[in-house]
């Protein structure tokens, strides 16, 4: 068979197969064969149609943003000491890379003019988004000199299909959903040790935990759970916890066991001359541990009688010293609720300022926004509150002052089940008073 007939036939097939994809995606997902997003319409459509809006426009998108300078001076001595200002003739554009394709989207390269600054750059993604007609466009200055222009073209968290996903590679790593980049969004627990997840009711916030509790199930870590509606949401992944809590009076006890096993992993970092848990031999290291609170509200609630008022008191105390200290000794700090301001109890904004992984769902309000993102990136604040109520596990995922939108992987009751039946890691205290107050402090294996 000639060369170019094969290569007709081939392209046939890969025009039809793009064509009908809609078609045969769904119907091979149904019969449980694992179907990898192929954006084959993106890239034989969408890709060079949006390039070509880009490159149309980007002398007008330029120009009405201030990215364009002119070469000539827009001032002028003429003589000795006349001044003649006026506008500059044939603004220049900035040059525009390549476009790159990526999963989602496209990627520019811009180089800057001389003495320009990104800050135009980042103020203009908005008109750029509206523009060309993309769903998003982040803009980002990783070398001097140069912007990277990152373009979503359509959002890819709108379907909540959950993703064909291979588990996080490493210790204390979880891949919890994707983001918007179609990147796994992963929760890396050793790189930001505590986690701050918060969101209105219904939107998504006990799903995350659960998808965090899925990829740590199988690895070498101690889960506890403290969830004081009645255990309903982390009840679910049974023996996995190696005790769970569920009413105040027993976080209280199940604390202090947590923050008893922190003061002996001191003590034995101490004894070795090491600064940390990480730094002791492997096999002396003691299992780390992860403490996950579902809705830390009510752990602060109080019915005015003094007994209440000491054991929110005391939670807070606590919830403080083990975000405060645990780090280093592989204790680590989950915890979400639907608001972390100073009006649900004292030293909450303390607790939030040792948070420094922070997931905002959907709120109803601003402040709630701004609680958990406002000291990160105003801009967050702004994604977080154009969650709309259909989206929910999509969330602001913030660490270090960069952010990016994320949806969180739905677990279903069948997986909730298979986790409920792994077992913790044995021995995974180092004292005996943490594993009985474990014991006593609710539910424990
Ligand atoms: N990633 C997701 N994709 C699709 N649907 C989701 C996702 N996450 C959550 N949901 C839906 O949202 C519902 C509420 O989720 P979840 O219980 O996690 O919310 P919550 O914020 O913990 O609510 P509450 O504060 O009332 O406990 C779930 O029953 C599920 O149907």
């Amino acid at each position: 068979m000639p060369a170019s007939l094969v290569v007709w036939v081939l392209s046939a097939l890969l025009l039809v197969g793009v064509l009908t994809q809609r078609w045969w995606e769904p119907r091979l997902a149904e019969r449980g064969i694992p179907v990898r997003r192929w954006p084959w319409r993106w890239w034989l459509v969408g890709y060079p149609a949006c390039a070509l809006r880009i490159f149309s426009s980007w002398r007008r998108v330029a120009l009405l943003n201030g990215l364009s300078v002119s070469v000539a001076p827009s001032q002028r001595v003429i003589g000795r000491d006349l001044v003649v200002q006026g506008q500059a003739l044939r603004p220049r554009p900035p040059r525009l890379s390549w476009p790159v394709p990526t999963a989602t989207g496209l990627t520019l390269r811009v180089l800057l003019h001389p003495g320009q600054t990104p800050g135009p750059y980042f103020a203009a993604a908005h008109a750029m988004e509206h523009a060309w007609h993309v769903h998003g466009v982040r803009v980002t200055s990783p070398r001097r000199g140069q912007v990277l222009i990152h373009v979503t073209a359509l959002d890819p968290l709108t379907d909540n299909a959950p993703a064909v996903r291979p588990p996080a590679q490493g210790l204390l790593k979880a891949h919890v959903g994707r983001t918007e980049d179609g990147e796994p969004w992963e929760i890396d627990l050793r790189r930001v040790p505590h986690w701050l997840i918060t969101g209105a009711t219904q939107s998504g916030k006990s799903s995350l935990l659960a998808a965090l509790v899925l990829d740590l199930a199988p690895q070498p870590v101690a889960l506890v759970g403290i969830d004081c509606k009645g255990g309903m949401e982390l009840g679910l992944f049974g023996r996995r916890l190696s005790a769970l809590a569920i009413d105040r009076a027993q976080a209280v006890s199940l604390l202090l066991g947590v923050v008893d096993e922190i003061h002996e992993r001191m003590r034995v970092c101490r004894e070795a001359g090491k600064r940390s848990v990480w730094e002791l031999p492997e096999e002396e290291r003691p299992v780390p541990l992860v403490v996950l609170v579902d809705e830390l509200a009510e752990l602060y609630l109080t019915d005015g009688s003094r007994q209440s008022k000491d054991e929110a008191e005391q939670c807070g105390t606590l919830l403080l010293r083990v975000a405060q200290i645990g780090a280093a000794l592989a204790v680590h700090l989950v915890v979400a609720g639907q608001r972390v301001g100073s009006d649900i109890g004292s030293r909450v904004t303390a607790l939030r300022a040792q948070l420094g992984g922070r997931v905002a769902h959907r709120s109803h309000d601003e402040a709630s926004a701004e609680m958990t993102l406002g000291d990160i990136n105003p801009d967050a604040v702004i994604a977080a509150q154009n969650i709309t109520e259909d989206e929910q596990g999509v969330a602001v995922v913030a660490t270090g002052g960069r952010w990016v939108r994320a949806r969180s992987r739905l677990v279903s009751l069948t997986e909730a089940a298979d986790i409920a039946r792994t077992a913790p890691p044995a021995d995974p205290f180092l004292t005996r008073s943490a594993a009985v107050t474990f014991k006593e402090g609710g539910i424990a294996a």
